[in-house]
């Protein structure tokens, strides 16, 4: 087994280079499928989940080679398969975005259901609404999501989403790009990975307008072609490690995020007592005296997001007074709450409310991360801690996060990989 020990109590001080964003990257790498020609892709983040889409491009016939450590060259100008191995696809949430690139490129699509963290279910109705309104029947059998266009290729179409979702709004743009005619999404999401996605596909040749609204217009076109774009910093990575300040206390110059992504998180940490200055692109974040409780309500941007409800949780923990989080987005996602109490925090859940009785301190504790976020927040919860925390599943960190233990300990952290072979042998056994 491989795990993260933390020991805990120290204050943080220092700098951190934040990463390309995950969730702009698990777009990105599968929207190469719409392009005829040499895609160079900057500042992806060393993740599993991004290794993983690489190795799916691969397995469907693309060329990808490593530039550097953040840059690749995807070529998928001589894919012809259009089913995705089901070994790999299930791992993660993101592989569903194949299913629209694959449809915007072939007219058709084989993926595996999506897996990823385990929210209470993770619906895709809004997706195949908008593939069945731009002509493809979609059905499922075999343990596949079969989508085919009706005439071979996606004609664009208004769609309006019942619900704001990312992925639908990302997935419906990828089957979008190359359709013939306008598709045009509204009640769409405005995530700043949105933005980014869009920005992709515009620097390919695409025509797309209106990302970072509610309307987003898509104008099919022939043909995407090659170039090079660099994916935007992570919104949720830099905002982990502002909460992890605020929770330790201490001094962090957050470097290469942009200021305005993290409004929503300043926001809030600052109601909590904690100094955030923007600079052009960083923030520096300090924590010196005692933190104040606040309320939180996750929602779509620029709302509180959801991704960050766990480790600003964390804080909370540590905060004088009852504060409330309303989840607004998914209905469990709270999983993570059982092990911060083993810390010693005091939370209650009612559904998607969470209510937080902040204590003086954490205490170590051997505690499981169960999903990418929360494994996060429990990180925090260790650096904050007295004592030694060993947090097990560490598999999900790495989902999301690159370096994090080299990062933070760049910062002053105690935290190590501890990997203990016996438990590794009888793992395999098992
Ligand atoms: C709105 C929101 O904050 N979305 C987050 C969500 O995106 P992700 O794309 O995973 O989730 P969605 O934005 O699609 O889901 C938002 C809500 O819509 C519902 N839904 C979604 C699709 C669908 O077809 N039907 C349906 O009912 C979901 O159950 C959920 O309650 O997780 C991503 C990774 O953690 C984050 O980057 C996104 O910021
Ligand atoms: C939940 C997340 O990831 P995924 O949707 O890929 O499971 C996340 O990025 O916070």
């Amino acid at each position: 087994m491989t795990k993260y020990v933390i020991h805990g109590g120290k204050p943080l001080y220092g700098e951190i280079d934040i990463s390309g964003a995950k969730n702009a990257a698990v777009a990105i790498i599968p929207a190469a499928l719409l392009v005829d020609g040499v895609c160079r892709i900057e500042n992806l983040p060393q993740i599993s989940d991004v290794t993983l889409l690489l190795r799916i491009l691969q397995e469907l016939g693309a060329d990808v080679r490593t530039v550097n450590r953040t840059t690749v060259d995807v070529d998928c100008s001589h894919i012809r398969n259009a089913r995705v191995p089901d070994e790999l696809a299930r791992k993660i949430r993101a592989s569903y975005y194949l299913i629209g690139a694959l449809l915007g490129r072939f007219g058709c699509a084989e993926v595996p259901p999506p897996g990823g963290c385990d929210f209470g279910g993770r619906p895709i109705d809004q997706h195949i609404k908008g593939f069945v309104a731009m002509g493809a029947n979609v059905d499922v059998h075999g343990g596949y999501i079969h989508a085919r266009a009706k005439n071979g290729r996606m004609q664009g179409t208004q769609v309006y989403l019942d619900i704001v979702s990312v992925g639908a709004t990302m997935n419906i743009m990828l089957a979008a790009a190359l359709a013939d005619g306008m598709t045009i999404i509204e009640n769409a999401a405005k995530e700043p990975h949105i933005v980014d996605l869009a920005n992709f596909l515009n620097s390919m040749g695409a025509e797309i307008m209106g990302a970072g609204t509610d309307v987003i217009k898509i104008r099919g076109v022939e043909r995407l072609s090659g170039g090079t774009y660099s994916i935007i910093p992570d919104q949720i990575e830099a905002g982990t490690y502002m909460t992890a300040v605020a929770a330790t206390g201490g001094e962090v110059l957050i470097k290469n995020v942009i200021p305005k992504h993290l409004e929503c998180i300043t926001a809030k940490l600052v109601e909590m007592g904690v100094e955030v200055e923007e600079r052009d692109d960083a923030v520096l974040v300090r924590r010196t005296g005692k933190l104040t409780r606040t309320n939180i309500k996750t929602l779509p941007y620029p709302g509180f997001p959801t991704d960050m409800q766990p480790q600003i949780a964390a804080v909370l923990c540590l905060a004088e007074g009852t504060s409330v989080i309303t989840e607004g987005v998914w209905d469990n996602r709270y999983r993570y709450v059982d092990e911060f109490r083993r810390m010693g925090a005091q939370i209650q859940v009612d559904g998607k409310i969470a209510v937080i009785e902040g204590v003086e301190k954490f205490t170590g504790a051997r505690i499981q991360a169960c999903d990418l976020r929360a494994g996060a927040a429990m990180v925090i919860a260790g650096l904050a801690a007295q004592g030694t925390t060993e947090i097990g599943c560490i598999r999900h960190i790495e989902r999301g996060y690159e370096d994090i233990v080299r990062k933070l300990s760049g910062v002053g952290a105690d935290i190590r990989v501890v990997v203990t072979p016996d438990e590794d042998k009888q793992a395999q056994v098992g």
